[in-house]
């Protein structure tokens, strides 16, 4: 295999489920790569938090290092792999890393989607490219394409799947019957949640996804403070059982919509119930999967691995490649095109469905007073479902398509009504 050209200078920040990845790949994959590259790859240092330990890794131990900051501070580096994650001292040391010459590839989304526009600026200012494909859905390419391949044509939607660890724990829940908690766990034991696992269950991980994927999509700058955001501590076996009854399942789902009438965009991240044909039902166990529709293309799919260490790392070493070969060319590649910034429409604008559980006296003109507390709030039902139970029942109702504001304001009048004794599970419904 042919290698020209004088080795680049890779150094790693963090080695743990990912970083450890990495290393294996660079290491056992050395030759390939440097054909791929046209230069070898060669690590010039392994940055951790304690030194000293046990790793599975085969390198030199001269190479480890517990200060970061000087390691990125060498100046004679030209890759900087940041696999740590968090705010700080990520974004410090990827800062540091520009500056003194090198590219940076990263997975950290939580750091990108709190102050991406800082770490882009910095890429630009000292030509040097910050790339971060395995940040959203792990494995999946999915930035790039939204980036290059997709930069002619105006995407309008995308919906998706970008949380392993959630749809691990709601795939289990509905298929074995597990508990949130053993669910959990496995998932962690598994190398898919993040280091603090509530950044998965409360949906900040998604909402950091969803703020990454709609800056990227449509040119424009959203944080994740923009991201209206909902985990699924809440969803319950009986959400699971009600999906299932309508022939549906429970998803954390994250969406970005391009509102074209006021050029504003919605980003969201919710559990939602969806129907079992839907393409995203059938995505089990970690995978992820991320619907994109744009104005020529159409639907387009993507699919597969979105956590662990192996699928992260493969994202990881394909943003390292392009990052090496255009250091050997001396230029950067493409970078974030944020040409337009446009407004972030509030969570009460969003056009969705409710699918509503309501344990009610079982007397005449329930059913007529309920629908009412619909109607009053301008929303229309679609299927409404009654069972006896005793001395009350159970009345099951699907909307139709309205704004968010109205369907929970219709919530809220229900649960004031003397003959409403709960409204049990309340979950909107989507993908139809
Ligand atoms: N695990 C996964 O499936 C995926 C992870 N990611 C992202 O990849 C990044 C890394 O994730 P994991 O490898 O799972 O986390 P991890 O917690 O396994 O690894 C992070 C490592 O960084 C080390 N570290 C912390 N502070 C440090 C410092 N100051 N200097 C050097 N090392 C330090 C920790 O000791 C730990 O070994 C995060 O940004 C995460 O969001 C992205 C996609 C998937
Ligand atoms: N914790 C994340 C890891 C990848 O981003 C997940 O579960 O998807
Ligand atoms: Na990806």
């Amino acid at each position: 295999m042919s290698q020209t050209g004088k080795p680049l200078k890779v150094a790693l920040l963090g080695c743990g489920v990912v970083g450890t990845e990495v290393v294996r790949i660079l290491t056992t994959r050395a030759d390939d790569l440097a054909a791929r590259v046209g230069a070898p790859l060669e690590i010039a240092g392994i940055a951790v938090r304690r030194g000293g330990r046990e790793r599975d890794i085969a390198v030199d131990p001269s190479l480890i290092t517990t200060d970061a900051q000087a390691l990125v501070s060498r100046g004679d580096l030209d890759l900087v792999i940041e696999v740590i994650g968090g705010l700080e001292p990520a974004r410090g040391l990827i800062l540091t890393a520009l500056e003194h010459g090198a590219s940076v590839v990263t997975a950290n989304k939580a750091l990108l989607a709190e102050d991406g526009p800082t770490l882009f600026a910095a890429a630009e200012k000292y030509e040097r490219d910050l790339y971060f494909e395995a940040a959203v859905a792990g494995a999946i390419p999915i930035l790039r394409p939204l980036r290059e391949s997709l930069a002619g044509d105006d995407v309008t939607r995308v919906m998706g799947i970008v949380n392993g660890t959630t749809n691990y724990i709601l795939d289990k829940m509905d298929s074995t019957g597990a508990g949130f908690d053993e669910a959990l766990a496995e998932a962690q034991a598994l190398g898919y949640a993040e280091a603090d696992p509530t950044a998965d269950i409360e949906g900040f991980d998604a909402a950091a996804k969803a703020a990454l994927l709609a800056s990227l999509a449509f040119h424009t700058r959203v944080s994740i403070a923009d991201v209206h955001r909902e985990g699924i501590t809440e969803v319950s076996a009986t959400d699971i059982a009600s999906a299932r009854e309508m022939g549906c399942v429970v998803k954390s789902l994250a969406i970005c919509e391009l509102d074209e009438a006021t050029d504003s965009v919605s980003a969201r991240v919710y559990p939602a119930m969806i129907p079992l044909n839907h393409p995203l039902a059938s995505v089990r166990d970690a995978y992820n999967a991320v619907f994109v529709e744009s104005k020529a293309a159409g639907q387009l799919m993507f699919y597969g691995r979105g956590a662990g260490g192996a699928p992260t790392a493969s994202a990881v070493l394909g943003d390292l490649v392009s990052a090496a070969r255009n250091r050997l060319k001396g230029v950067p590649g493409v970078g974030e095109s944020s040409y337009t910034q446009r407004a972030v429409r509030p969570m009460g604008d969003a056009m969705t469905r409710y699918h509503v559980s309501l344990d009610v006296a079982d007397k005449a003109g329930v059913l007529a007073a309920v629908a009412h507390a619909f109607s009053e709030h301008d929303v229309s039902i679609q299927t409404v479902r009654q069972e006896g139970r005793g001395g009350d029942a159970q009345l099951v109702v699907v909307t139709h398509t309205a704004t968010d504001a109205a369907l929970s304001a219709t919530v809220e009048t229900l649960r004031d009504m003397d003959i409403v004794r709960e409204v049990s599970s309340v979950m909107r419904v989507e993908g139809d």
